[in-house]
């Protein structure tokens, strides 16, 4: 089928089947499936690169498995992989590949044949030059013992993930400078984090796609002005960008600067330059194995069938939580202090791919999309929001995820936390009866387990290619783009038009709540 041609995944006879599946067992119970089905966890688990998945509690079983396995391949999810891997548009409201694989495919020795593609071969190129060339950088940033402060400078996908993953690994970066990240536009952040360095020590990286962005720019000249103010010298060996606007950061005065390319997506683009602050945080050979990871992960993506693809698993599970049992949001619970950024980090990467209203052809859908991703580390999330998961009036699924081994040497903390993952899970499923109430647990709530052996470079490579890919998947089957993100540039636009408002007091054509607001805003920020 041509990627181009595939259908609506509520435009086939497979959907039909499907949702008449699901209304034949409308009071489908997790516990009754578990004692019906002895294969139940054998079934409805598996193992990937890295990584074991557990989607048993989940309110599915294998005919329904097997009735959204045809519903993808009816849907053409196999060719439009394929697509994606061979460099074809699949950004069409942007007319751009979504190469991102390519960004981790090896040197030599690919785990996938005949990839990259001898087409892809020039892009490859240019992608492992500039990965040798930054982590020669890193390296030699590692090495330098004036060097002991690094600062990211960047928002979004310039900052979530390697923000994230540099907290991840943080037991990789003993020996590497302190790596800090500022983002927000909010001064404080900034100001709080330059309060602590000094500028000779002090290496700023500019991290923006496209080097226009209002957060970014504004904090890298700020970040300057304070270079300069506290007598640095030598902008060009303390400031570096990254940026596939090359020219644009030579305009602001950085002299070495990384490039990536238009087929990265900002939210895809950790495994670019954009992660030269992790390169420098773990090292080149740390890099590599996340590289490695995320390969390996496409790998099995690309090549393991169906029905046992981990990624296009997940991925037809959060299509089935959604659109057949109408779940509107999702927890996400890693049970590993060094993964607290990753709820973020998957906000970006599914709400900002599949949060859409609109098909490939600019039709409006009938079926809901991504839902409200969110969540907090374990076990601080079961103080706060988790008396709603077991006994509030929506069900949200839960995706646990947990980590085998510890890479500390205190005792009494691990099994602790590993249990309390497994009995949080536990009790959602089982629930507890009690006739007076409020003791009272429903159970059958659903949720998922991710398992790792350990948290390395590798793993977080893997486990970031597995939601990557599952993301892609549910956004196949919706017929969207899942590689745009046009939702975010009319605040954008109205920021701009505002800004001067807020200093003039002007309302003038602005509605009644805007104008309200800027009437008591503006005495703060008149000019002085
Ligand atoms: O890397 P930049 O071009 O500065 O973009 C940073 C971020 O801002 C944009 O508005 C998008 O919402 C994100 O997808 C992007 O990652």
């Amino acid at each position: 089928m041509d990627w181009r041609e595939r259908p609506r995944c509520d435009e086939t006879p497979e959907w039909a089947a499907l949702t008449r599946l699901a209304a034949a067992q409308p009071d489908f119970d997790v516990r009754a499936a578990f004692a019906r089905d002895p294969e139940r966890f054998a079934r409805l688990s598996q193992g990937a690169p890295e990584l074991f998945a557990d989607w048993s509690r989940s309110r599915i079983d294998a005919a329904a498995e097997a009735q959204l396995l045809a519903l993808a391949r009816a849907c053409g999810l196999e060719a439009h992989r394929d697509a994606l891997f061979a460099g074809e548009p699949v950004n069409t409201t942007e007319g751009r590949a979504a190469l991102h694989p390519l960004l981790r495919a090896p040197a030599v020795g690919s785990a996938i044949a005949g990839w990259p593609t001898p087409a892809l071969a020039p892009l490859h190129r240019a992608v492992l030059e500039t990965l040798e060339r930054m982590l020669a950088y890193a390296e030699a940033v590692r090495a330098d013992p004036d060097m002991t402060d690094v600062v990211n400078i960047g928002i979004g996908g310039s900052d979530l993930g390697p923000r994230m993953a540099v907290q991840a690994l943080a037991a990789w970066g003993a020996a590497g400078p302190r790596v800090h990240f500022v983002s927000n536009l909010d001064g404080h952040e900034l100001a709080q984090t330059l309060a602590g360095l000094a500028p000779e020590r002090t290496l700023f990286l500019v991290v923006s796609k496209t080097f226009t962005t209002l957060e970014t720019l504004t904090n890298a000249h700020s970040a300057r002005d304070w270079f300069l103010a506290q007598g640095g010298r030598d902008v060009a060996r303390h400031f570096v960008g990254i940026t596939t606007a090359v020219e644009a950061a030579r305009a602001f005065g950085i002299e070495t600067t990384f490039g990536f390319w238009d087929w990265v997506g900002g939210r895809y683009s950790v495994w670019s330059a954009v992660g030269l602050a992790l390169a420098i945080a773990i090292g080149a050979e740390g890099f590599r194995a996340f590289l490695a990871g995320a390969h390996a992960m496409d790998a099995h993506f690309c090549t393991a069938p169906l029905e046992a693809n981990l990624p296009a698993r997940l991925g037809l599970l959060d299509l089935w939580n959604r659109d057949v049992l109408g779940f509107g949001s999702r927890c996400v619970a890693p049970y590993h202090a060094g993964l607290a950024r990753l709820p973020a980090y998957l906000q970006q990467l599914e709400m900002e791919s599949n949060g859409k209203r609109v098909d490939l052809r600019g039709r409006a859908l009938t079926l809901p999309t991504s839902p409200v991703v969110w969540g907090e580390p374990g076990t601080n999330g079961q103080h706060a929001f988790f008396q709603l998961l077991h006994q509030g009036t929506d069900v949200i699924p839960v995706e646990f995820l947990a980590v085998a081994r510890a890479r500390h040497g205190l005792v009494g903390h691990h099994a602790g936390l590993v249990a309390n993952a497994l009995a949080q899970a536990r009790a959602l499923m089982v629930g507890q009866d009690d006739p007076g109430g409020h003791r009272h647990f429903p159970g059958n709530r659903p949720s998922s387990f991710l398992l790792l052996e350990d948290l390395t470079p590798r793993s977080l490579g893997a486990l970031l290619a597995l939601y990557e890919h599952r993301v892609f998947v549910s956004g196949s089957l919706w017929g969207i783009d899942s590689f745009d993100q046009w939702g975010v540039e009319l605040g954008k636009a109205l920021a701009r038009d505002l800004t001067p408002r807020l200093l003039s007091g002007d309302v003038t054509g602005l509605d009644a709540a805007t104008a309200g607001l800027i009437g008591r805003l503006a005495p703060f920020f008149e000019k002085k």
